[in-house]
């Protein structure tokens, strides 16, 4: 049996305020397995963005453990945790944030060549994502020459560049239009799928919500397992 690639252990967050602590996170319990998608959705200001970013190693819970492989990672020198960060975690916004005098190549291939690839073999491996997300005759088009949904893609892609085992997505079809998050998210589904990596996915579209392996709602400081095909929070 394969083990999470992410767990959360009883996992709080509280936000220092003049106007009072805020407790958004009360006791998160989680694995996200190789494969699979699990949703995350939840009202504005319900705590998903605070999760994803304890999950993303960008900020530290209050109290609780992040499992990263098994293994918690809350104790490791910041040296180590952004090791793992950049190794192993793709992040997906909703705003995509290509660097706009990049072709889509380019923007997909920075990352591998930050981790020390050629840049013959960098482009290669854009190129191969690229074509996997329907994006091959779009390699040389710059985010200006790109649709929204088309743009989203190779923002997936460079995600995926550096073949992470986590995937964390907010919002990641915010932007979109239903067509166009359904295309985004369709390609989403296979490169997790054929991938093999674990993806936590936060988002208000309901609609996909329900082509996810798992939904969580958060209420309340706390996740609720939803039926995937549920149209409520
Ligand atoms: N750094 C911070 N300091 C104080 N409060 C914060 C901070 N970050 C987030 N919050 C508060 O914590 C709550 C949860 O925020 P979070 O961004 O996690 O929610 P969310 O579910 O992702 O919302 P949305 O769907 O609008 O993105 C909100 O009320 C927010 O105002």
């Amino acid at each position: 049996m394969s083990k999470p690639v992410f767990s959360a252990r009883d996992v709080t967050r509280t936000y220092k305020a003049e106007a009072g602590d805020l407790t958004v996170l009360k006791g998160v319990n989680l694995d996200v397995m190789p494969g699979e998608i699990v949703g995350l959705i939840g009202p504005s200001g319900s705590g998903k963005s605070s999760l994803l970013h304890a999950a993303g190693l960008l900020e530290h819970p209050s109290s609780g453990e992040i499992l990263f492989d098994g293994e918690p990672v809350g104790a490791l020198p910041e040296r180590a945790r952004t090791h793992i960060r950049l190794a192993s975690i793709g992040f997906v916004y909703q705003f995509h944030h290509l660097l706009p005098e990049f072709d889509a190549r380019d923007n997909v291939a920075l990352p591998l060549r930050i981790a020390g690839y050629s840049q013959a073999d960098a482009r290669v491996r854009a190129e191969e994502l690229l074509a996997q997300l329907k994006l091959a005759d779009r390699m040389t088009h710059q985010p200006a020459q790109l649709s929204g949904g088309e743009r989203q893609r190779v923002a997936i892609a460079r995600a995926l560049a550096n073949r992470p085992r986590l995937l964390l997505a907010d919002e990641p079809t915010g932007n979109l239009d239903p067509g166009t998050s359904q295309t985004v998210f369709e390609a989403l589904h296979d490169l997790v799928k054929t991938t093999g990596v674990a993806a936590l996915i936060a988002t208000h579209n309901m609609e996909l919500a329900g082509h996810m392996d798992r939904v969580f709602a958060l209420k309340d400081g706390h996740l609720e397992e939803r039926p995937a095909e549920s149209q409520e929070y």
